[in-house]
């Protein structure tokens, strides 16, 4: 039954005219029990709606697309609000296990985990950046035996998602157009842009496409974005297949197991949970699991497919043995440290984003609140423990600079999405004036390379409870030892004349925690890291694509369940090894390979619907 739930239609009203005819409300379908689709997608998320987009290009396919959340709306789509999106029931707000080395000094002792749950997913919750990775990222998949995963074979996939609106790039060979998702530079220039890029010469980086040739070198962050807006997988693949009469989306709607055959070991349905209800749906050819890294391995794991001895411990009666939650990647951050200029005109922090000026530039697609998760310049580095890395030219570093920092978050909403205490925030910057505070600006070193792995597990053979994620940051020294070496390149940055013309210094109050330990020796670094290193929120891995036979993997290179029918898994879960790369663009890739993969298994044709008109 179609419906239209009342809340999610009030607060997509107030998306901005005029309106763009590709985007428009998508309504509720309440499946009734035992109802039989061809394809159940499980999460619309990422990859989620990108499958449900072009299964139903196959206009005799029947599809559902199952998702626990809502709209998103007007607040999601301001792209410098990301973090604040972390702070609602947008998010499932899981949480780690308390960490050894890094989360030591946030709320709780533990690391904070922000998910999407909304239609578009973590699409929705995120930074809007768009990165691809290294080409070696993907044959590196191909080498492990992933057959049709190299560089050539997924840049075409990558392309065909693209709407390329950023000029100087249209005519690049490694960009698309037409595609569905628009890729456009933020509308707003920020005035540290300009010192970021002549920093990066003076030390000798280029400024380039990190999604072109060569990815070392500075940059000006691409995003996922329309006209300044958000441009989520929502609105970019299912909104404008909102009338296909062959896709029903049921939102509000928890998956809670999927129903397997333990004799055949196949999949044939899905239980879901619906306004208190429970409804079993039925798959005639596949289930696909798309509810991301944390979601598919807990729903395989309470469904009987995991490690059967911990399964048995849950009391789940294992149906196929697998390593499910195993090989978790993420990539780690350091996101204390503030940076203070003699000029506030260079800077965006609460004060100008709450500034009316501000809201009426957002409401023509300019101004301030169109940077990114406020991110103003990206770059891409090899620290020295790359030396292992068997590819020259694959950075394990990237700075990410933000127009604001941490000391400037005078409401707080940075701190609640870092899991920031008010104390530690007093204690780091009260004796900075808050005038100063909004001169300020970061730049954070993300580990793009990490060696350490981590393991998701359940609590309970109930999908309701969350699982328990160890994360393992810096498990590896190594690890550690190079995010010191990203604080060091940011102290170059720093010195450079671009910067000291500006007078740039860092804010110099040791973290908490570390008073005790010589001010800026490595053993100081690695300590502050320790204190408040953060995910950047992209973790990737815990049901492993490897071809048949290897012992570490879950899914094969064609995305089925190994020893399974009827199963897939398409999303961040399915990652062997984590790119050097922001995991959205390499999430959807993977999505618009799976739904070519899924055709050519099932007879059809690659059909593909892109816009022509990518205007
Ligand atoms: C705060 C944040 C910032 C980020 N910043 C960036 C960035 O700037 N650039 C970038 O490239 N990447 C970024 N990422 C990472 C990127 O967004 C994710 O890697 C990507 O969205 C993952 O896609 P997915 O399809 O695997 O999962 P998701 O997009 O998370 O989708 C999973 C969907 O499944 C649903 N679901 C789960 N379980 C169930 C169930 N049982 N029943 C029904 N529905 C279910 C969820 O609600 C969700 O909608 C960020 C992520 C976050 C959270």
């Amino acid at each position: 039954m179609e419906t239209t739930n009342l809340f999610d239609f009030w607060t997509d009203l107030f998306r901005p005219l005029p309106r763009n005819p590709r985007e428009g409300f998508m309504s509720d379908y309440t499946p009734i029990d035992q109802e039989e689709f061809d394809f159940i997608i499980v999460g619309a998320g990422s990859a989620g709606c990108v499958l449900a987009n072009r299964l139903t290009e196959i206009p005799e396919w029947k599809i559902l697309l199952i998702e626990a959340g809502g709209n998103e709306n007007f607040f999601s789509d301001i792209p410098i609000f990301a973090a604040f999106l972390s702070t609602t029931p947008m998010n499932w707000m899981y949480n780690s296990e308390p960490e050894q080395k890094a989360c030591r000094d946030l709320r709780g002792n533990v690391c904070f985990l922000p998910r999407g749950k909304v239609l578009g997913g973590s699409s929705v919750l995120n930074f809007l950046i768009y990165q691809r990775g290294h080409p070696d990222d993907y044959d590196d998949w191909a080498k492990m035996g992933n057959h049709g995963w190299s560089y050539s074979e997924v840049l075409p996939y990558f392309k065909k998602s693209e709407n390329i609106k950023i000029s100087s790039l249209r005519n690049s060979t490694y960009h698309g157009r037409g595609g569905y998702l628009d890729i456009e530079y933020a509308p707003y220039k920020s005035p540290l842009e300009r010192l970021f890029k002549r920093a990066g010469e003076e030390l000798g980086y280029e400024w380039r496409d990190p999604n072109g040739e060569q990815v070392i070198g500075f940059s000006k962050p691409q995003a996922t974005m329309r006209n300044g807006r958000r441009c989520s997988t929502s609105k970019a693949f299912l909104e404008p297949i909102r009338f296909r009469r062959n896709l029903k989306v049921s939102k509000h709607s928890m998956v809670n197991k999927i129903l397997i055959d333990p004799r055949t070991k196949t999949s044939y349905g899905v239980e879901l949970t619906k306004q208190m209800k429970r409804i079993r749906v039925r798959a005639l050819r596949e289930v696909i699991l798309a509810a991301g890294s944390i979601g598919s391995a807990q729903l395989l794991m309470v469904s009987g497919v995991g490690p059967e001895e911990h399964l048995r411990e849950m009391e789940i009666e294992p149906v196929v043995n697998l390593p499910v939650g195993y090989n978790l990647q993420d990539h780690v951050t350091f996101s204390g440290n503030a940076f203070i200029v003699n000029d506030s005109s260079l800077t965006v922090n609460d004060m100008l984003a709450a500034s009316p000026l501000s809201a009426i530039a957002y409401l023509a697609g300019r101004g301030p609140l169109t940077l990114p998760g406020g991110a103003a310049g990206l770059a891409f580095t090899r620290s020295p423990y790359a030396m292992d890395d068997h590819s020259p030219t694959r950075p394990d570093i990237e700075l990410v600079m933000g127009g604001g920092s941490l000391a400037g978050d005078l409401l707080g909403i940075l701190r609640s999405l870092l899991g920031v205490t008010d104390q530690w925030y007093y204690r780091m910057y009260s004796s900075l004036p808050m005038r100063v505070r909004q001169n300020t600006f970061s730049i954070n070193p993300v580990l793009i390379r990490p060696r350490s792995i981590g393991r998701l597990k359940l609590r309970s053979g109930n999908f309701s409870d969350h699982p328990s994620i160890k994360m393992n940051y810096f498990d590896d020294p190594k690890d550690l030892k190079a995010l010191v070496n990203g604080v060091r390149l940011i102290q170059q940055v720093i010195g450079t004349s671009a910067f000291q013309q500006y007078e740039t210094r860092l804010h110099d109050v040791p973290f908490p925690g570390c008073e005790n330990v010589l001010f800026d020796s490595d053993q100081y670094w690695e300590c502050a890291i320790m204190q408040t290193a953060i995910t950047l929120d992209h973790q990737v891995g815990t049901c492993k694509m490897t071809p048949a036979g290897d012992p570490s993997g879950v899914v094969s290179p064609r995305l089925l369940i190994h020893g399974m029918r009827g199963l897939r898994v398409a999303d961040a879960s399915i990652i062997p090894r984590i790119p050097a790369a922001h995991t959205n663009a390499p999430v959807i890739m993977i999505a618009e390979k799976a739904a070519d993969l899924i055709k050519e298994d099932w007879g059809m044709h690659r059909v593909t619907t892109n816009f022509i008109d990518g205007s």
